[in-house]
């Protein structure tokens, strides 16, 4: 690259790009916001049939697992209900360092997490930074595991975070509101070592444009980004389990407990999700799939698509068509 002219459409950060082992692993874990943490916990364990860590901090947050991390899902006591910060996982510790010099020399600012806060998260480091959008980020390495088993409290076998045994595919994937879509997707892609695994132009809504976003795992996308502000901080999460039967039954479940479906049973044409969407009490959208496809990147070819489903996923937002 050295003497190259620089390129009007790439950003000029020269620290970091996609090379092997230095980017991100996984989207690792969500800490949200809510205004009655109870109410998202019997959601959480309820309707997604996720483990309560059975841990409350000094400030009232619990814990919500999905496999052999401490936790995937933090929940904590909030003004107002939204996504707080999202956890980046780095595989080791020069990943993390280079990233973290990399951000601040973009020009953003990077804050080293307390002692106090790093252990409430059971990683070995982490930094916070925010996205050109505004998005907060966690930065982190080094996780501690829970080798307690995982025991679901609606006997779901298990989620879908690892592949071939142990590969962490993180905790499923979110979409982020990024208003600043360009200066955006450059850092996640740049800097943050992403790669755009495909388009979007959703049918329908002029001018709307996503970003799907692969981390250094196989998961089709782990993170997209929407050219819009959402009120929440996030457009979507989702969690992934086995079976399609594990799908009906999180929808029965939903069903009784009352929770509003934000969009019906449908099938993507990206990453071949067969899921529901549901509204988490404090309104963030939950994608409960099952089928998502796993990629090798080495092969892999950007694609641009103006279909987001092969079937399904009619929407219904609440007071609107609803
Ligand atoms: C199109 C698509 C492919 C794979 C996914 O995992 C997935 O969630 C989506 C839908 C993304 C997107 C959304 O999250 C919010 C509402 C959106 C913008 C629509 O109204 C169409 C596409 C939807
Ligand atoms: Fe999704």
């Amino acid at each position: 690259m050295a003497g190259r002219k620089k390129s009007p459409i790439m950003p000029a950060v020269s620290s970091i790009t996609r090379e092997k082992g230095m980017s991100v692993s996984a989207s690792g874990y969500l800490r949200i916001g809510a205004t009655d943490v109870d109410a998202w916990m019997d959601f959480g364990t309820g309707v997604l049939g996720l483990m309560d860590a059975g841990r409350e901090d000094a400030a009232g947050a619990r814990f919500l697992r999905m496999d052999d991390h401490p936790f995937r899902l933090m929940i904590e006591p909030a003004e107002a209900d939204g996504l707080i910060a999202t956890g980046l996982e780095f595989p080791d510790e020069v990943a993390f360092l280079r990233t973290c010099d990399a951000v601040a020399e973009a020009g953003h600012t990077v804050a080293p997490g307390s002692a106090e806060e790093t252990a409430r998260r059971c990683v070995t480091a982490f930094a916070t930074t925010t996205d050109p959008s505004g998005n907060t980020l966690e930065l982190y390495w080094g996780r501690t595991l829970d080798y307690r088993p995982l025991i679901s409290p609606q006997g779901v076998p298990g989620f879908v975070t690892t592949y071939q045994q142990t590969g962490d595919l993180g905790f499923g994937h979110l979409v982020l509101p990024a208003a600043d879509f360009d200066a955006t997707t450059a850092f996640y892609t740049q800097i943050i070592g992403m790669g755009i695994t495909d388009i979007l132009y959703p049918p329908g809504m002029a001018g709307a444009k996503i970003h799907f976003m692969h981390a250094n795992n196989p998961r089709q996308h782990s993170l997209a980004l929407f050219n819009s502000q959402h009120p929440l901080g996030v457009v979507h999460i989702m969690v992934e389990v086995e079976t399609m039967d594990e799908v009906g039954r999180a929808m029965d479940r939903a069903r009784s407990a009352g929770s509003h479906f934000l969009a019906t049973l449908g099938r993507h044409v990206n990453d071949n999700m067969c899921s529901v969407y549901l509204l988490a009490p404090g309104g963030i959208a939950v994608e409960y799939g099952y089928d998502g496809l796993l990629i090798d990147w080495e092969n892999h070819v950007t694609t641009v698509s103006i279909e987001g489903d092969l079937w399904g996923h009619e929407y219904s937002f609440p007071g609107v068509n609803d």
